[in-house]
């Protein structure tokens, strides 16, 4: 299988290569892309080095079967074309197809089989937010059909990539420092010490574009009506996404119920234990596969509602990892070049 890596340099870049060799997936070659920013740039897998190839409109997607591309919504925008024009399999992380009818937005435990139809040789990988509480959700909606979500996220520093990692370590270093000015750059106002409830931009509704992509592409992914209210707040955490969940269902379904289907379900791990300061955080997530999920109880504000908290590594599970199980997907069905 001949694969690419677009963005290869990236937070979610990096993080491809770790997770396609964890998941031994058939790789006997790969090629590397990104800007002019990184072509030249070494990076290793499997103990072979490989070159960063300039992204360009030519040939190059020719004979390569599957692209995973994690570039930002414009560059996916303007190569598409190129990339899936001779049969490649364009894996899309950005938010530019995600909402298009001709493009599958596919997390594998709840809508594998959307997969299948990707008449435009494009599937998208969802936001990394919603992924995590999809996973979370499709038990429960197995159970009784889930009506209502509130949701209040918590979203580490490197939900916005590799240059605001740096950023939050650079205001930490500045502010032991004793450093006059902050630097501010990926951020709209200074994240160390502090929390900042804006990701990604306003809408005319008062909603962040963040907020709305949980509610949109939650509908699309678990093909249903529920309504979504979201506040996305940015916190100075280095890696991995927490949420704080309610939902109304239309039976009730009670903390013991919710548990034992949290507990059978794929890609879920149960971490509940308030007796024993046991729950899902963040530093204990990081670079693990599965979402995590505890504090499950009554949500004492509704008729039918249920709470819970939920941990998942953004770029693991909610971007690298999701998008390689939606290609061993395919490559069980039947890879369709
Ligand atoms: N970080 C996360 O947790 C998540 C990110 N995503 C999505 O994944 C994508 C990448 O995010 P992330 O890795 O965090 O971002 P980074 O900023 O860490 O990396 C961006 C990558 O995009 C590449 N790139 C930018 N412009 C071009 C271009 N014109 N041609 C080729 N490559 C280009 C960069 O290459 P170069 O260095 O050469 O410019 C770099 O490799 C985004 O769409 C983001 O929304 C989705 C879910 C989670
Ligand atoms: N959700 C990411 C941003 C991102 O990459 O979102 P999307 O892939 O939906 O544009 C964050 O924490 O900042």
């Amino acid at each position: 299988m001949k694969v690419a890596i677009v963005g290869a340099s990236g937070a979610v870049g990096q993080e491809f290569m770790k997770v396609l060799d964890e998941q031994n997936f058939p790789v006997d070659e790969l090629v590397l892309f990104g800007s002019e920013r990184s072509a030249g740039r070494i990076f290793t897998f499997r103990g072979k080095d490989y070159v960063v190839q300039l992204l360009r409109h030519n040939d190059d997607f020719k004979d390569i079967d599957i692209a995973f591309v994690s570039a930002g919504a414009n560059t996916a925008k303007e190569f598409a074309p190129t990339i899936t024009k001779h049969g490649c399999i364009m894996i899309d992380n950005s938010s530019q197809f995600r909402l298009d009818d001709d493009v599958p937005l596919v997390v594998p435990e709840v809508n594998p089989e959307d997969a299948l139809n990707a008449p435009r040789g494009i599937i998208a990988n969802p936001n990394c937010t919603t992924i995590l509480m999809v996973v979370a959700l499709k038990p429960l909606e197995r159970l009784s059909h889930i009506k209502n979500i509130q949701v209040a996220t918590y979203q580490a520093a490197s939900g916005a990539g590799l240059e605001a990692m740096d950023e939050l370590a650079l205001q930490h270093a500045e502010i032991a420092f004793n450093h006059d000015e902050i630097t501010v750059r990926h951020f709209q106002h200074q994240l160390a010490y502090n929390v900042i409830p804006h990701i990604d931009v306003f809408q005319p509704n008062g909603y962040t574009r963040e907020e709305e992509k949980m509610y949109n592409e939650t509908r699309k992914i678990m093909h249903s009506d529920v309504r979504v209210s979201a506040t996305c707040v940015r916190v100075p955490v280095m890696r991995s996404h927490s949420e704080a969940i309610w939902i109304e269902t239309e039976r009730p379904i009670s903390p013991d119920e919710a548990r034992r289907a949290f507990m059978s379900a794929p890609g879920l791990v149960v971490y509940d234990n308030p007796y024993t300061n046991k729950y899902p955080m963040p530093l204990f997530v990081n670079h693990k596969d599965p979402v995590y999920v505890g504090r499950i109880r009554e949500d004492l504000s509704s008729d039918n509602g249920l709470t819970f908290w939920i941990v998942g590594d953004q770029i693991k599970k909610g971007a690298a990892l999701n998008a390689v199980q939606i290609g061993q997907y395919l490559l069980q069905h039947g890879l369709n070049r």
